[in-house]
């Protein structure tokens, strides 16, 4: 891989399947969205989960040679944005 155009279309590559799996991970959400009493947003926020999810996946990342700092961010971002989609479908239901 030399070229930046290389690079880029392997990031590209990879990004799909990120989609792919944060699809995967979004219907999963939607089911624990379901299973929680209705209109129950400290049930939807659950913090001591999050804050279990990214104590792991800073520990996690470092196991497998990811920046534990880009991974706190990353799954900081993941946790926010599923937060918000899990309020709707909890509310919906
Ligand atoms: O574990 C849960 O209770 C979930 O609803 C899943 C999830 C997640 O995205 O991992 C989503 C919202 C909560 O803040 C905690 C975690």
């Amino acid at each position: 891989m030399e070229t930046l155009t290389e690079v880029r279309a392997a990031i590209d590559t990879l990004d799909r399947r990120l989609l792919e799996l944060l699809a995967k991970r979004q219907q999963l959400v939607e089911a624990a969205g379901r299973l929680k009493p209705q209109n129950d947003a400290g049930a939807v926020a659950a913090p001591e989960r999050v804050a279990q999810i990214i104590a792991a996946r800073r520990q996690q990342a470092e196991a497998v040679g990811l920046s534990p700092d880009v991974a706190q961010a990353v799954w900081q971002a993941i946790t926010d944005a599923f937060i918000r989609f899990e309020t709707e479908v909890n509310q919906q239901q």
